[in-house]
């Protein structure tokens, strides 16, 4: 059976650039591009040429080898012709093969923000599409509140698609502009819409201020619209737009789409979605969503014993569809949710072999159990379960071992007058008998902590030289005067390795300096160091 075509375009450069808090350089726009244009979408809209200089600029040279690159503008001025419209003919000189023009398909928008007449507006729309066919780009409207206003007036709306495809309109895009639209709206107004202009000539351009931007987006392509427009990760004014991470896979993996449309987006491109995706937010330099749909790093995880053991025996019986699908993994998350399946999964992962009918296996169980419920949370922090489970099984040296630490920290005055506060540490560690007292300031306790710990572990210092900490985060659980700290920390070789480690206490020094510990001594386990004399020495029944 031939599968209909349909159109991806992608508005993260345009929609996404307004989003609160993004704030592309031309840099970012240049790389985005790429990524779009690696991905598969047919169109890349790069911005407003004529808004901005980073846009302006980003249209000076083609920035898209296989999508489409698109411009972005509004109709003609009113009172205005369009040769005689600065701004337009600044959209119309932009190095793109497509231009994307906003109009107000809304009675009341046409009267009270533009405050002209109904006929005047349907004018300006004819006119633009016109002068940008004239310039030989492939042309589309995008009808701004196109469903609020076909709910105040359905014969005006559909006259603002119709007059842009008369007139020579590639597209004519029905937009969800507020985003408070239902899904059963707009599934009946597309209906209306396709029964006026060719679906093969709709789009859907839906807004997330309901969580429905996806869902929406499905619904007008059921309904016959053949263009989805969408942000990498949801950008996109307010709420968002619709999100492309989501639809993408939906649409080629999910039967009732993947068996009626094809979308230019390769098995081998979608296998690269999660990546994608976490590298956009990299750019952003924001977290990536661990939930989102399909790429985030929870979307296959599971903490329950039951779906675990379950998953293990077939991966179908938790999973929508697989995850390497798109370039995702499975997670069987071990926790105090979890069961024995999780447990082996989660042994077997970080490079721990066990036997299921190993007794040692239940106590590491219990044990983990009773650690999450004083606040540990091994989920998150792979390289203290994986030493929890590795001392279980007898398997980690006694490389050192800590005999104290202090810490003070204190407000006073430098050599020049100026009020500093200052921290210091002192460690005493015991490496193959032998006392080493460590000392060390740092810009906080935890770091000071940190240098003074790492500054001298005797031979054990070749295989820390390229430990670093990257991340630091600190959670009080229960609150008030009873309040447990959970610490975990991130670190790495430097080699593209990292880990995380955890530490509990009432005390957010203790509880940091437990990760600091487990940090270092996980080090040393994946380096390979070797034992120190007391593990030797008791090795040898010393
Ligand atoms: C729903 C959407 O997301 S549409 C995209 C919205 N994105 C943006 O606005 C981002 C880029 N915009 C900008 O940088 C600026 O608004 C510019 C450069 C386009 C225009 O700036 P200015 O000339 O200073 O105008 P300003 O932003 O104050 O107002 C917009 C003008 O466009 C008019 N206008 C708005 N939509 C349209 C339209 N579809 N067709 C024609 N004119 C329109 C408004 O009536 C207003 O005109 P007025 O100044 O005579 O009242
Ligand atoms: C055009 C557009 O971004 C909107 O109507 O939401």
């Amino acid at each position: 059976m031939t599968r209909e075509r349909l159109y991806l375009f992608d508005t993260t450069l345009r929609d996404g650039a307004q989003t609160a808090g993004v704030d592309f350089t031309l840099q970012d726009k240049i790389l985005v591009a790429r990524l779009l244009d690696g991905l598969g979408v047919d169109y890349v809209e790069g911005g407003f040429p004529g808004a901005n200089p980073t846009d302006t600029e980003f249209f000076s040279a083609p920035r898209t080898a296989r999508a489409r690159f698109t411009a972005f503008g509004m109709t003609k001025r009113a009172g205005r012709s369009a040769s005689n419209d600065p701004g337009l003919q600044g959209v119309l000189r932009a190095e793109a093969q497509a231009c994307c023009f906003v109009a107000k398909s809304w009675d009341f928008h046409v009267v009270e923000a533009l405050g002209i007449s109904l006929e005047e507006n349907l004018g300006q729309i004819r006119e633009t599409v016109e002068a940008s066919v004239a310039a030989g780009r492939e042309t589309m409207i995008d009808c701004e509140h196109f469903f609020d206003g076909f709910k105040a007036n359905p014969s005006y709306a559909l006259a603002c698609l119709e007059a842009a495809i008369d007139a020579g309109a590639r597209w004519a895009v029905m937009c969800d502009t507020n985003g408070g639209t239902t899904v059963e709206e707009v599934a009946a107004i597309v209906a209306r819409a396709a029964g006026v202009v060719p679906g093969e000539r709709l789009g859907i351009h839906a807004h997330d201020d309901m969580g429905l931007g996806v869902a929406n987006s499905l619904a007008a392509v059921r309904a016959g619209a053949r263009q989805i427009q969408g942000t990498l990760n949801g950008l996109g004014e307010r709420c968002g737009n619709a999100n492309l991470t989501t639809l993408i896979p939906t649409l080629k993996l999910k039967p009732e789409f993947a068996e009626r449309f094809e979308i230019a987006v390769s098995d081998e491109a979608l296998a690269s979605l999660s990546q994608l995706s976490r590298s956009f937010d990299e750019l952003l330099n924001r977290p990536a969503n661990r939930y989102a749909p399909y790429v985030g790093v929870n979307a296959f995880a599971t903490k329950a014993g039951i779906h675990a053991s379950a998953i293990l025996k077939n991966p179908r019986t938790y999973e929508h569809v697989p995850p390497e699908s798109v370039g995702n993994r499975r997670r069987l998350l071990v926790s105090d949710q979890g069961g024995k399946s999780n447990l082996l999964a989660e042994l077997a992962r970080v490079g721990v072999e066990a036997d299921r009918g190993d007794p040692r296996v239940d106590v590491l169980l219990a044990l983990v159990k009773e650690r999450e419920a004083q606040g540990y949370a091994y989920e998150g922090a792979d390289a203290s379960f994986a030493l929890l489970a590795r001392r279980a099984l007898g398997r980690v040296p006694d490389y050192f071992s800590v005999e104290s630490f202090r810490v003070m920290v204190e407000r006073r005055h430098n050599a020049v007058g100026e009020l500093v506060t200052v921290s210091e540490a002192v460690v005493k560690v015991v490496v193959d008998g032998e006392p080493l007292i460590t000392a060390a300031e740092g810009i906080g306790p935890v770091n000071a902590l940190d240098l003074a710990l790492r500054k001298d572990l005797g031979r054990y210092q070749p295989f820390i030289t390229d430990l670093k900490l990257t991340d630091y985060k600190v959670r009080i659980l229960n609150g008030g005067t009873e309040a447990i700290t959970r610490v975990l920390i991130e670190s790495t070789d430097g080699k593209g390795e990292s880990w995380t480690t955890v530490g509990v206490s009432p005390n957010i020094i203790d509880a940091s300096f437990e990760a600091l510990v487990d940090s270092v001594t996980y080090k040393l386990l994946r380096a390979g160091a070797p034992a120190g004399a007391s593990s030797l020495a008791e090795a040898c029944g010393a």
